[in-house]
C-alpha cells in the first residue's frame, strides 16, 4: 500500500455558540459590557488522524458526536476553530443528500452544475454523461427537476456524479443510507474498483456491517473527542460494546420515564425533533404484539415529513423499516405521538436496535435522526419437540400444503 498521505487532519477543533434564541445574538453583538448570551459547545476537540492514498476508512461515533462537521472541515464547506487540515488532491464529496443540487434543474442540467463545480469543462462533461446515466440508472428521469426525484433516485444520480468525475478522494456521509441494496452493492464495487485504481475514500456510516466489510481502518469519534482509531473490525468490536451499555442504560431510564417527560436532550436547533420513544415491552417472544410509541416536538407548524423506524440486528444491519413516506402516508401538520404496532411479531432470537429518522416529505433532509436509541430483546417460540421454530433474523407468515 502507498503511503502517501492524502487527508492530515491535525488538532481540529470547532466550537459552537449556542443561542436559545435568535435576538440573543443580536443582543450580545450591542450589549456594551460585552454580557454573554450564548453557551459555548465543542463539536469537536483536538481532533488528529491521518488517511493514507488506497486507505477506505470508516468514521463511526453515535448522533451528534461530529463525523459530519468533521467531513465539512475536510471538504471545505467549514472552517475549524483551531487546528489544520491538509488535503493532497481533487476531493468529490457526498454528504447532505441534496447539497450541490439545485432542486429547479433536471437531473442532466444537475450534472453539468456538478462536474462544472469539480473543474470539468463542457467537453469533459458530455464524454463522461452517458457513463453517469448508466451508472444512476433512472431512466427519463434525468429530464425532470430533481424535486420530483424520491430520495432513492436522488441518491443514484448524486453518487452517480460523485465516482465518475474521478477524485482522488471520496467522501461519503451516510449517503449510500437511502439507496436500494441492488444500487448500495454496486456503489461498494465501484468503490473498491476506485481504489485499486488508487483513490482513497473517507466514510460515514452508522452501519457497523458496512464498516466492518468495506473499510480497512476506523476512527471512532464520540462527543467531538477521538476516542479510538485502528482496524475497522477492532473499533467495530469496541464500538458494539460501547453501544450496547449506553443502551442498557437508557433503557433502565425509559422504564421509568412517565408521559409527559423528554427522553432525550432538547435540541435546539431542530425544527421537528423526537421527544421520546416507548416500547410496550423490551423482552418479548416471537408471535407477541409490538407497540412503538413516539413522541415528537416542534418548532415549527407550516412543515411536511414524515419519520421512519429502522429495526436493525446485532450485527448493525437493517432487518426492516417502517415509514410514512413509503407507506405514502403524508404528514402536514404537527402530531405529536405516533403508535407503530406489529401484531404477532415474527422476529427470531436476537436483539433488536432501533433508530428514529424524521425528515422532509422527500426525504431528502433529516429533521432529526435518533440511531440505537432503543431495543428489544426476542425469544424464539419453542415448537412442540422444543426447537426454536426457525432459524435467522425474521420468519414471514406462511403455510405448507402437502399436495400428495
Ligand atoms: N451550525 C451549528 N450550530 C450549532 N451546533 C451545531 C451546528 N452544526 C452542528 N452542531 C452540533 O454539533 C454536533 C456535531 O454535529 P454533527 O452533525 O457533526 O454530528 P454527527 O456525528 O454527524 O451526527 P449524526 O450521526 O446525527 O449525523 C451536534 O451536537 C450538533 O447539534
Amino acid at each position: 500500500m502507498s503511503e502517501k498521505t492524502m487527508i492530515d487532519v491535525k488538532n481540529i477543533s470547532k466550537l459552537y455558540k449556542l443561542y436559545l434564541k435568535p435576538a440573543d445574538r443580536l443582543k450580545e453583538a450591542l450589549n456594551p459590557f460585552k454580557k454573554k448570551y450564548h453557551n459555548d459547545y465543542m463539536a469537536l476537540n483536538n481532533i488528529s488522524f491521518e488517511v493514507k492514498q488506497k486507505e477506505i476508512v470508516g468514521i463511526l461515533g453515535t448522533n451528534g458526536s461530529g463525523k459530519s462537521t468533521i467531513l465539512k472541515i475536510i471538504t471545505g464547506l467549514l472552517t475549524p476553530t483551531s487546528g489544520s487540515v491538509n488535503v493532497n488532491g481533487k476531493i468529490s464529496a457526498l454528504l447532505e443528500l441534496g447539497a450541490g443540487f439545485n432542486q429547479e434543474l433536471t437531473g442532466i442540467e444537475n450534472i453539468y452544475l456538478n462536474g462544472t463545480m469539480m473543474n470539468l469543462s463542457k467537453e469533459e462533461i458530455d464524454f463522461k454523461l452517458q457513463q453517469i446515466l448508466d451508472f444512476a440508472d433512472i431512466g427519463d428521469f434525468v429530464y425532470q427537476p430533481v424535486k420530483t426525484y424520491s430520495s432513492g433516485m436522488f441518491a443514484r444520480l448524486a453518487f452517480a456524479v460523485a465516482i465518475n468525475v474521478e477524485p482522488d478522494i471520496l467522501i461519503v456521509d451516510e449517503a449510500l443510507a437511502v439507496g436500494d441494496m441492488f444500487f448500495q452493492e454496486k456503489c461498494y464495487e465501484k468503490m473498491k474498483q476506485m481504489v485499486q485504481n488508487g483513490a482513497t475514500i473517507l466514510f460515514v456510516s452508522h452501519s457497523l456491517s458496512a464498516i466492518r466489510n468495506f473499510c480497512s481502518r476506523a476512527v471512532w469519534i464520540e462527543k467531538g473527542i477521538l476516542r479510538e482509531q485502528g482496524p475497522a473490525d477492532e473499533i467495530c468490536e469496541k464500538y458494539k460494546y460501547f453501544i450496547e451499555q449506553k443502551e442498557a442504560k437508557t433503557l433502565a431510564k425509559s422504564s421509568d420515564i412517565q408521559d409527559s417527560e423528554d427522553q432525550f436532550e432538547v435540541k435546539l436547533n431542530n425544527k421537528i425533533f423526537m421527544k421520546s420513544i416507548k416500547l410496550n415491552k423490551d423482552i418479548l417472544m416471537t408471535g407477541e404484539d409490538l407497540l412503538f410509541t413516539i413522541s415528537l416536538g416542534f418548532r415549527e407548524k407550516e412543515l411536511k415529513y414524515g419519520i421512519g423506524l429502522i429495526i436493525y440486528n446485532e450485527k448493525g444491519d437493517i432487518v426492516t423499516l417502517f415509514n410514512t413516506i413509503r407507506d405514502d402516508i403524508e404528514l402536514n401538520q404537527p402530531y405529536s405521538m405516533f403508535n407503530i404496532s406489529i401484531k404477532n411479531n415474527d422476529f427470531l432470537e436476537g436483539k433488536y436496535f432501533i433508530s428514529v429518522h424524521i425528515s422532509d416529505e422527500m426525504a431528502m433532509y433529516a429533521y432529526d435522526r435518533n440511531d440505537y436509541i432503543s431495543e428489544f430483546r426476542v425469544i424464539s417460540k419453542k415448537n412442540l419437540r422444543g426447537l426454536p421454530i426457525s432459524e435467522g433474523y425474521f420468519r414471514c407468515k406462511h403455510q405448507w400444503e402437502i399436495l400428495d
